[in-house]
């Protein structure tokens, strides 16, 4: 069977800092997205603030900062809304195993496929209660796709962002650039038309003087120390100006070696694509993982590198109260008092009763492994060095582990137990004291369907279902709400001024302007998504509705209309800390490690 994804020693790899990385087992079309859709777990106002007592901070300053690197902006995934204050996107698979490389991406965010997604059938039931709300999440669906025709063998680089890129232009400065890249490859491609056009009437080292000639003058051009880094991403004679173009590019022609040959990833690797994502077949548990192929006891279902995070009770939150100091400023204050529960996160983090340390996998679909008591497969600590394992690091106490240099290199393995078809769900057992939890939480459920019977609120996802053909009401005098109590809706904006001879205000004297995008669904990115109240609708079921709605532009204090956007660009989502993962008493316990596979030097709680 082919291997789409495949974890190996990645380009940066080095002996005092063994990375690996994540590799294309089949060529990639630009555009194309990327295999194994994954889940995103929202981070909620997770903050130093939290810690106020000095001796702690430093720890987890450096926690936070460790996650920082390890997350993503959570408007990729239309999740900004599930706090008020700092919300990340943690996506394990692709998004979080691909390196960054500041001279070139190949993979990028796919937003629309988890900003429009539909229900998935069989997770939660429209209304209806379930011990499983809020334990698990609801953001799925989340996919990279191709940045540009990716060939197999190569190493993927995802891109950060523009923002992320500007934020880090100081940390660059000794370094080569996307855009010294970008600048290289314009003036490749006209050395190229150049050569291509005037190739009968250059002879021999002509060529070359003429060749010599364009560097000279284009590095002069750009000058300094900019235009030396320039030339030296050239190519320098005739013959490699033509291997360039043929390797697609300055970039592509200077790095090789990022693309391995499969037989070197069949030996040096390990596939990371066996995993499938499907509603899980034991009730209330959500998703789960099925096999994508047969396996034999002992093999290996997956590699699992995991990210440690050193403190279990970051994951604790708190009320939050906000106050403005002196000087204006605004800050927060996390009431130590008043826990509120914990982060979902919690729910996918393996740990160990003697221990505060917590490990999140990384690698596609593995968070969605659920638990059964006779399960089909275990975890064990890999010993493989394709994902460059540090045995070493069992010795010494988390809290010395130097995470700002070096990324800690934990791996399990993921081995079936017995003989496991293709199409089973995978499970492992995650240990006596979830198991308790879990039957403790079902007792405590059963008392909420005592008090309030087999109900549940209506969710956004559910109208999302019903509004998905039939227009949104817009009634502005709604007698009755419309909609689910805990959603609004969001729209997809990107405006421009009205024709000339069109009103400019609306009858309140609000500024009116008119939509102009994303025309495409597939250009549906979170950053343009924008609270909306839908006023008014126009169109029927064959022209398509559209809608005039009012909206805040970013940091601006005034409410203007847009008219003009269509239905496919309205979404509802829920409001802030009311989705089912913040419901008080939703269940939470991290998975159990085998006590025999845990180090003792990590276990800091044992009395
Ligand atoms: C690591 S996640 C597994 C993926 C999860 N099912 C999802 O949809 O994202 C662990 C959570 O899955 C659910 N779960 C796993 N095994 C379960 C089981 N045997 N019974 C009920 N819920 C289970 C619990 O909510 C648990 O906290």
């Amino acid at each position: 069977e082919t291997c789409r994804l495949y974890i190996a020693k990645s380009h940066f790899y080095r002996d005092d800092n063994p990375k690996f990385g994540l590799f294309a087992g089949v060529d990639f079309q630009q555009n194309e997205t990327l295999p194994n859709p994954e889940i995103g777990i929202p981070l909620v106002d997770i903050a130093v603030g939290n810690y106020v007592d000095q001796d702690k901070f430093e720890l987890y300053n450096a926690i936070i900062q460790f996650l920082e690197g390890k997350v993503w902006m959570s408007s990729f995934a239309g999740m900004q809304w599930e706090g008020n204050h700092t919300t990340t996107l943690f996506s394990p698979g692709v998004a979080t195993i691909a390196n960054h490389h500041s001279g070139y991406y190949n993979i990028d965010w796919f937003q629309p496929g988890v900003l429009l997604r539909e229900r998935q059938d069989g997770v939660v039931e429209e209304g209806k209660a379930s011990p499983g709300r809020g334990a698990f999440t609801n953001y799925y669906n989340l996919t990279m796709r191709a940045a540009q025709n990716i060939p197999a063998g190569m190493e993927l680089f995802a891109n950060l962002g523009d923002v992320f890129d500007d934020d880090r232009e100081d940390l660059y400065q000794d370094r080569i650039t996307r855009l010294d890249y970008n600048e290289a490859e314009d003036i490749l491609a006209k050395i190229a038309t150049f050569m291509n056009k005037y190739e009968k009437e250059m002879k021999g080292s002509f060529q070359q003087d003429v060749l010599d000639f364009i560097l000279d003058t284009m590095v002069e051009e750009v000058g300094g120390k900019r235009g030396k880094v320039l030339r030296s991403l050239l190519p320098q004679t005739p013959a490699k100006v033509r291997k360039a173009i043929e390797a697609g590019g300055a970039f592509m022609y200077r790095n090789q070696d990022l693309v391995k040959s499969i037989e070197w990833l069949e030996t040096h690797g390990l596939c990371v694509d066996y995993l499938r994502s499907g509603t899980s077949t034991i009730p209330h548990a959500g998703r789960g993982a099925f096999a994508s192929r047969s396996f034999k006891e002992g093999d290996v279902i997956a590699p699992m590198p995991m990210i440690p995070i050193l403190a279990e009770d970051i994951l604790d939150m708190f009320m939050i109260t906000e106050y403005t100091n002196e000087d204006g400023q605004v800050g927060l204050t996390y009431d130590r008092e008043r826990p509120i529960g914990q982060q979902l996160l919690l729910n996918y983090a393996f740990g160990h009763a003697e221990s505060s340390l917590l490990m999140v996998p990384t690698s596609p679909m593995v968070n969605l492994i659920n638990h059964a008591p006779y399960p089909n497969a275990r975890i064990l600590w890999s010993s493989h060095d394709h994902v460059g394992f540090d045995h070493g690091i069992h010795d010494i106490d988390f809290r010395e582990w130097n995470m700002a240099e070096v990324d800690p290199q934990l791996v399990f393995l993921l081995i079936a137990d017995r003989d496991i078809q293709e199409g089973e769900e995978i499970f492992i057992d995650y240990g006596p004291s979830w198991e308790n939890a879990w039957q403790e939480h079902l007792i405590r459920f059963d008392e909420y369907l005592d008090i309030s019977g087999d109900v549940w609120p209506r969710r956004s996802e559910d109208a999302r279902v019903e509004f998905k053909n039939k227009p949104y009401p817009t009634d502005i005098k709604r007698k009755q709400i419309p909609y689910p109590p805990s959603s609004f809706t969001a729209c997809f904006l990107e405006t421009d001024t009205v024709a000339d001879g069109e009103p400019k205000d609306n009858a309140e004297g609000q500024e009116i302007f008119q939509w102009i995008g994303p025309n495409s669904y597939e250009d549906f990115e979170g950053q343009s998504l924008m609270v909306c109240d839908l006023q008014s609708t126009q169109g029927d079921e064959t022209s398509g509705y559209t809608y005039t709605v009012l909206t805040r532009f970013k940091g601006s204090p005034d409410i203007v209309e847009v008219k003009g956007v269509p239905h496919s660009a309205i979404i509802l989502l829920e409001k802030p800390y009311m989705s089912d993962m913040h419901t008080f008493g939703a269940f939470r316990h991290w998975i159990e490690i085998p006590d025999e596979m845990f180090p003792q030097a990590w276990r800091d709680l044992r009395p």
